[in-house]
């Protein structure tokens, strides 16, 4: 009996170990389905996101990234020894990052936030933006508009600062102290990016297109901005600012150049510099930044005579008075509307498949920078857009000069002694167009096989036979082409046809393509032999002749 009894409750439990088989099956497959389509990733998961981050690999050449361990001791050992201890303690404080910030969400979106498998690391005034934002039209490369400066100027903040930046969020209606253009309550509904471009330090460009401007009642403000606030941070670090007409409790002293205003255009001609007490920057920052990433057809650039890092500290330093939040420095990417709040990114997110970019010019004459950037990743590819170093020697004059009109003649600039025709090398504007020396620099990291030389002046010309070797070395499809170009005659550079996030065809800016300066031909032929030599070397180097004579 016992036995049969036994054979009962035994076949019982088969029928019901049955079902919670069965119900395992379902609530797995659905748990496998549910991950498939992405969601998983929306979950904050400390321990999912660190090992995302520590299976991620940097792509093969001409390959798609494939998850592997980056940061390892592999790193260290193959690099050149005298810089092993460095590499060490950078893979340390990388480990340490890991640690450190997988509490983070980095998951609070679609997609990952990861270093750059590539940057266009120079050079200066060769094509760098027209490049970038060709790339940006392929719907596998994500990159951040903005200049990081990370590997210049930002590196001791750190690769978490780098990667992970991402600090504020603001419920934004209605924000403390806005001014009666409520702006900041505007809906940018294409809001592209917030380019942060540099010139020696000394000039803030923001630019934004196709967001639309609504006040609180929905009217459309419809601002087009000539200028934006240049804000500066007071010796004491605290953010001065504003609009020079109404600064309050400030004396002058702590108030400089700061202007924010739109241009006349029919609409809102008054200051959106509304600020400034000395309590800071409550409204201001949001006023003029919000407004201008916001404005329809925000066109022109803005330009500041301070230091760009001042400008974005004090703007962020604002939004951190506003905010209470932690802000960190940085014009870059912008998620989220206005209504909702917003955030800054350096790093954009990528999906699976997408590669991480970014462009700093200035990458690429900075002696540290090359042992930084193998210190993140030794497999990051590299691109350098050179231009013939007289024309892009040129260029940068001119561009100093736009803000600079009293600015002594080029030819005043380019020789240490004009009788004896002696260039002057210590001139950043020469300098800069060494090519051989700085390649000798990045060389001692990198192989060759990482750089990919872009021709500056190819991309004007045949912009897409350019972009499809980008393509190639970036183990992307060759989806940006010809279609994707048209010349603008009134501009006299290719323009693209549907630029990321645009329906319309856009050039770019003002700031690139300028008209420049009559040279007299005896200091260009100065100039030209002076470089000859260097050229020759960096064509040997290279392996490319890059035809500049
Ligand atoms: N498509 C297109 N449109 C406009 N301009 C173009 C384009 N392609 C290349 N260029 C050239 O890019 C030069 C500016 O270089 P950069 O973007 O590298 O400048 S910067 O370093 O970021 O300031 C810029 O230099 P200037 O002509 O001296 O203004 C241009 O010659």
């Amino acid at each position: 009996m016992g036995c049969w009894s036994t054979r009962f409750n035994f076949g019982h439990l088969k029928a019901q170990s049955k079902v919670s088989v069965f119900f395992t099956m379902i609530i797995l497959f659905t748990y496998v389905f549910y991950c498939l389509t992405g969601y998983c990733d929306l979950i904050p998961s400390p321990l999912h996101e660190l090992q995302s981050f520590k299976n991620k690999r940097y792509p093969e050449e001409g390959s798609k990234p494939q998850p592997v361990a980056p940061w390892n001791r592999s790193i260290v050992r193959d690099l050149p020894g005298s810089n092993q201890d460095f590499l060490s303690q950078n893979v340390e404080e990388t480990n340490h990052i890991y640690s450190d910030s997988y509490n983070l969400s980095v998951f609070n979106n679609f997609g990952n936030k990861e270093f750059p498998q590539a940057i266009i690391i120079g050079v200066k005034k060769g094509g760098t933006r027209a490049l970038l934002e060709f790339l940006r039209v392929h719907p596998d490369v994500r990159a951040v508009g903005a200049e990081p400066h990370f590997f210049d100027r930002f590196y001791e903040k750190g690769l978490e600062w780098y990667r992970f930046q991402n600090v504020f969020k603001q419920k934004a209606s209605p924000l403390p102290g806005m001014d009666a253009h409520g702006a900041l309550l505007a809906e940018p509904a294409h809001a592209t990016h917030v380019h942060h471009t540099h010139s020696e330090g000394s000039m803030v460009t923001v630019t934004m297109a196709e967001a639309k401007v609504r006040s609180p009642g929905h009217r459309n403000l419809g601002g087009r901005f000539s200028e934006l606030t240049c804000l500066e941070q007071s010796p004491c670090q605290r953010p001065v600012c504003c609009d020079g007409s109404r600064h309050r409790n400030l004396s002058d002293t702590q108030v400089r150049k700061i202007t924010c205003k739109p241009t006349a255009n029919g609409h809102d001609n008054g200051s959106y510099g509304a600020c400034c007490t000395s309590q800071g920057l409550q409204n201001l920052p949001f006023a003029c930044i919000m407004t201008s990433l916001c404005s329809l057809e925000f066109t022109s650039s803005a330009e500041c005579t301070q230091p760009d890092s001042m400008f974005t500290q004090a703007v962020f330093e604002g939004f951190r008075l506003v905010s209470k939040e932690i802000m960190k420095e940085s014009i870059s990417n912008w998620e989220g509307s206005c209504s909702e709040g917003m955030s800054w990114n350096i790093m954009p997110r990528t999906l699976e498949g997408q590669i991480t970019m970014e462009k700093t010019p200035s990458y690429f004459v900075t002696r540290e920078a090359p042992r930084r950037v193998y210190a993140m990743s030794r497999h990051t590819k590299l691109i350098v857009v050179v231009r013939d170093p007289v024309t892009r020697a040129i260029s940068d004059y001119t561009q100093t000069l736009s803000k600079s009109p009293s600015l002594p003649s080029f030819q005043d600039l380019v020789f240490r002694n004009s009788s004896t025709g002696l260039i002057d090398t210590a001139w950043s504007a020469v300098r800069i167009g060494i090519y051989a020396k700085h390649l000798e620099n990045w060389l001692r990291f990198f192989p060759l096989s990482r750089l990919l030389f872009v021709s500056g002046e190819r991309l004007v010309t045949d912009p897409a036979g350019e972009m499809g070797h980008v393509q190639d070395f970036l183990g992307l499809k060759r989806v940006v082409t010809n279609k994707h170009f048209y010349f603008n005659q009134t501009k006299g550079f290719p323009c693209l046809k549907k630029p990321e996030g645009g329906s319309r065809p856009r050039c770019l800016g003002k700031s690139k393509g300028r008209a420049h300066p009559h040279i007299p031909a005896e200091v260009l032929l100065r100039l030209r032999d002076f470089y000859r030599p260097f050229n020759l070397k960096f064509y040997q180097m290279t392996g490319q002749d890059f035809g500049w004579e």
